[in-house]
């Protein structure tokens, strides 16, 4: 074991959102650790694979707003690191026209002036050829969107955290938090006193929210992510310009089914499913179910011509879902100097600079730069557990 050291700030997991705060907390001075229990980079979590969703449309005005600067931070870090980033595809949205998430998604985007198109039955056939659709359903563009390469943005934010004097700690597993006035952590290789520490573990944060006495209403599940081969190696490329999409409810499901041009894979097209089952982060793989991919392949078949409605390849990530699918961004309840940011239900990745200054703007006492009412534990009231 090595012997006790001392920072301002130890970060818990090495994930989008724990490697983002540390990278804010050393841009403010601030000595930082950050602790990862597998060795990086790896695919155990759910910040890895080549690519995410970014776009500014969302149902709720809050994540429409947070968006503006997540580009702006973004952009900053491919100056920064000397990385493309992003690529700009559009986003199409569609689901039944004038009703539920479709008419909210129409509603937020127009409230805040994005650039959106409104496609028409005619001029979606002319634009997107190669998707079926449905009857009653309504298809706009969210032009400001695109694909986010993840695995590329995770590695860049970490090279800035050590460039600017940041320690990783990869291979080293978090066993016991102490809280106190200086917090002690102790992993599998050693002990470490700070000051504050933020808890940004994914699928484990309930783990190691037991060491503190509380427990988050934390679901984790299984996604199953599915790629599909064209019929026509092309048709669906990012090069050709087919855009991200997201289908808000259809014959198959009242849950999002989304996808990705062609891209980390020749010839292969990234369709999931926004669900998954229930699994146990440290035996994802025993997970089995298939039921997400039915689903898809059902959804393929019928609106998507050009695909071969059978996937190619399968991966796996894991969502860690709140029971309002808003992230957590909040002091724990009865030590301050103990940050949490969990609960990303699928959707955290685009968020990770805000993220990554919120928690950091917590961690030091500060105002955080945005409202963070719909992030409180506290909307959870009686689902929070006392685990002592
Ligand atoms: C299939 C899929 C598609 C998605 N699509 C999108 C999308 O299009 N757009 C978007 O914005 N978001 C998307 N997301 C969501 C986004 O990827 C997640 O919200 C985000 O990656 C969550 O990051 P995190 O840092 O909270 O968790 P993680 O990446 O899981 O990081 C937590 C880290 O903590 C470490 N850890 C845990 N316990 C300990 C311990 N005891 N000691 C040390 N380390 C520990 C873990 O090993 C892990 O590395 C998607 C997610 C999935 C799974
Ligand atoms: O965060 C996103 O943009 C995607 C959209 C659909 C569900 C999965 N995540």
């Amino acid at each position: 074991m090595s012997t006790q050291q001392d920072y301002d700030c130890v970060v818990i997991g090495a994930g989008v959102q724990g490697s983002c705060t540390a990278y804010q907390l050393v841009k403010q001075n601030k000595k930082t650790l950050l602790l990862e229990q597998f060795i990086l980079p790896h695919t155990r979590g759910s910040s890895h694979g080549q690519t995410r969703i970014i776009r500014k449309a969302y149902e709720q005005d809050f994540y429409t707003r947070m968006m503006e600067e997540c580009y702006r931070q973004w952009t900053q870090l491919e100056k920064d690191a000397g990385v493309q980033l992003f690529r700009q595809t559009g986003l199409l949205v569609m689901g039944p026209e004038n009703h539920g998430d479709y008419q909210l998604f129409k509603d937020t985007l127009q409230k805040n002036k994005v650039p959106t198109v409104i496609l028409t039955r005619d001029n979606f056939k002319q634009h997107i050829p190669n998707v079926i659709l449905a009857e009653g359903d309504g298809a706009l563009v969210d032009v400001t969107a695109g694909v986010l390469f993840a695995d590329r943005a995770l590695k860049a934010v970490q090279g800035q955290f050590q460039k600017l004097g940041g320690v990783i700690r990869d291979n080293e597993r978090v066993m016991e938090i102490k809280p106190g006035s200086v917090v002690k952590v102790t992993t599998s290789k050693g002990v470490y006193r700070a000051r504050s520490v933020v808890i940004t573990a994914g699928p484990w944060t309930n783990r190691l929210l037991a060491h503190t006495g509380f427990q988050l209403p934390l679901e984790v599940v299984k996604i199953n992510v599915c790629y599909w081969r064209e019929k026509t190696p092309g048709t669906y490329d990012v090069k050709q310009r087919f855009p991200c999409f997201l289908l808000t409810e259809g014959a198959e499901t009242k849950e999002h089914i989304y996808g990705l041009p062609s891209n980390e894979y020749p010839g292969l097209v990234k369709i999931c499913y926004h669900m998954g089952a229930k699994t146990d982060p440290d035996y994802r793989d025993l997970q089995t179910d298939k039921s997400d991919i039915d689903i898809l392949k059902r959804y393929v078949a019928r609106c998507m011509p050009g695909l071969i409605p059978e996937p190619a390849v399968v991966e796996s990530c894991m969502y860690t879902l709140t029971p309002d699918r808003h992230f957590v961004l909040d002091y724990h309840p009865n030590y301050s100097n103990i940050i949490i940011g969990a609960g990303f239900s699928g959707h955290g990745f685009k968020f990770g600079p805000v993220i990554g200054k919120l928690l950091c703007e917590l961690s030091l006492g500060e105002v955080p730069s945005f409202d963070l009412s719909p992030f409180r534990i506290g909307r959870f009231q009686s689902k929070t557990k006392s685990a002592l």
